[in-house]
């Protein structure tokens, strides 16, 4: 028997996809037409043997997310359950403060997964590579190529060629280490919560010898990378299943309309039904389109590649959306043009208005280029990136936003280009 655990953070976490999160918990925004967690769960829910899927953070339990887990119970036929966190307990105290609920039923192992990271999620090759590696090893990290430079922005793991074994890890190192990187995927056997226990009582320790007890952060906040992985790489009890297929972190905005192009072009053998295709009296379909059914779109409207249009959006005639996320109750008038940019829920774009963004993506010419944490500002300017309207924003007509970034409950009244609007 399976389990698996979905790490989802909580509310401090996710800013680098504000103005979106204020609306909705980060790993519940829509990629490729339904929640980023869907995947996961999706993926799971495929594995034979697999009896529950845990998501674990610290959200206050919350109307959005128990639809959500009911949603997911019924159409996977699988119990899918939120335990919260009391505090940030990091990525391996939360797993073991509720370690007796991943180990009812006795598992042989769990899956643990980040939240904001999109994948192929290759669950029963990794199964098989922990079976063909013997029950020695504890755990197995699906690890990715990365280039050099990028590399240094994730978990580094170097691996021995031969026997897979990982034999040192650096989270995040300050110069390169190896370009192999840990995507946040992992299958444990319950032995993990052995060391994660080990930790745990090591911190204890150390706090009650501490003579500032409150200027030492809880013993049990522990995380699996640094505190458990750098420990045991080299001691033959973690090794790496290295993944050929797609994977990318989703910490931005922009990252969502990349893993939205990722992800849309998986549908053509997971989910051909959701991509939406050219028909007479439709819109014009190019590339890769999702169209939530209660759409409403002028047959005039050209549509893609990469575009996401969610529940009730309008799209006027002679619409043009390209690379962007048209969110729930948006309306696009005739004539408008999105390109690169999210449109938040219930805003409007007004009649011949253009909404225009940067792409981030990686560099097409590099196979092993990631996408880049991009910071919001650089010398001084705000990064050209993709354009983003919070909920219920209004664009008037025949005006120009670009590069920009806008609060929710906003009218605008002019143009605007490379401005955060409050
Ligand atoms: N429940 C819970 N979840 C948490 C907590 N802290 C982080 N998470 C969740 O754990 C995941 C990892 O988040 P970060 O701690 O922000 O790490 P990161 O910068 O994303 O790096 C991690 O992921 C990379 C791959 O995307 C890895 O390369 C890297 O080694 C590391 O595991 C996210 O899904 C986040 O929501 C916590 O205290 N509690």
């Amino acid at each position: 028997m399976l389990k698996a655990v979905i790490l989802i953070g909580g509310p401090q976490k996710g800013t680098r996809f504000r103005p979106l999160s204020f609306e909705v918990p980060k790993p519940l925004f829509p990629v490729a037409g339904v929640p980023m967690l869907q995947h996961h769960i999706e993926a799971c829910a495929k594995v034979p043997g697999m009896k529950e899927i845990i998501l674990l953070g610290f959200y206050q339990p919350n109307e959005e997310l128990n639809r959500f887990l009911m949603t997911m119970q019924q159409e996977f036929k699988i119990s899918v359950r939120y335990l919260q966190e009391f505090a940030a307990l990091g990525t391996a105290g939360g797993i073991y403060h509720f370690r007796d609920q991943i180990l009812s039923g006795g598992p042989s192992a769990f899956f643990l997964m980040n939240a904001d990271v999109c994948s192929e999620f290759p669950l029963l090759d990794m199964l098989r590579f922990h079976g063909n590696h013997g029950d020695a090893h504890c755990g197995v990290l699906l690890g990715t190529t990365a280039n050099r430079t990028q590399s240094l922005n994730y978990g580094c793991i170097v691996v021995n060629q031969q026997t897979n074994e990982a034999l040192h890890y650096v989270e995040k190192p300050g110069t390169f280490v190896s370009d192999i990187i840990n995507c946040g995927i992992y299958l444990f056997t319950p032995e993990i919560f052995v060391h994660i226990g080990a930790v745990f009582q090591r911190n204890q320790q150390e706090r009650l010898q501490d003579e500032q007890p409150l200027g030492r952060q809880r013993a049990e906040v522990i995380h699996l990378e640094q505190d458990i992985f750098t420990a045991l790489a080299g001691q033959q009890q973690l090794c790496v299943y290295k993944t050929q297929h797609f994977w990318s972190q989703i910490k931005s905005a922009g990252s969502a309309i990349y893993a939205s192009r990722l992800y849309l072009s998986q549908y053509h053998h997971t989910h051909p039904e959701r991509l939406a295709v050219n028909q007479e009296g439709g819109p014009k379909i190019i590339g890769n389109v999702y169209i939530h059914p209660t759409a409403n779109i002028d047959p005039t409207a050209v549509l893609g590649p990469n575009v996401s249009i969610g529940k009730g959006v309008c799209l006027g005639a002679g619409v043009r959306v390209r690379e962007s996320i048209i969110l729930h109750g948006a309306t696009l008038q005739d004539h408008s043009c999105v390109l690169n940019s999210i449109v938040g829920w219930d805003s409007t774009v007004g009649k011949w208005a253009r909404v225009e963004g940067t792409p981030s993506d990686p560099n097409p010419n590099d196979p092993y280029a990631k996408m880049d944490s991009e910071t919001l500002f650089r010398d001084g300017g705000l990064t050209p990136s993709i354009t983003i309207l919070g909920c219920n924003v209004n664009i008037p007509s025949e005006v120009i936003i670009r590069n920009s970034i806008v609060l929710p409950h906003k009218d605008l009244n002019r143009s605007f280009k490379n401005q955060i609007i409050l």
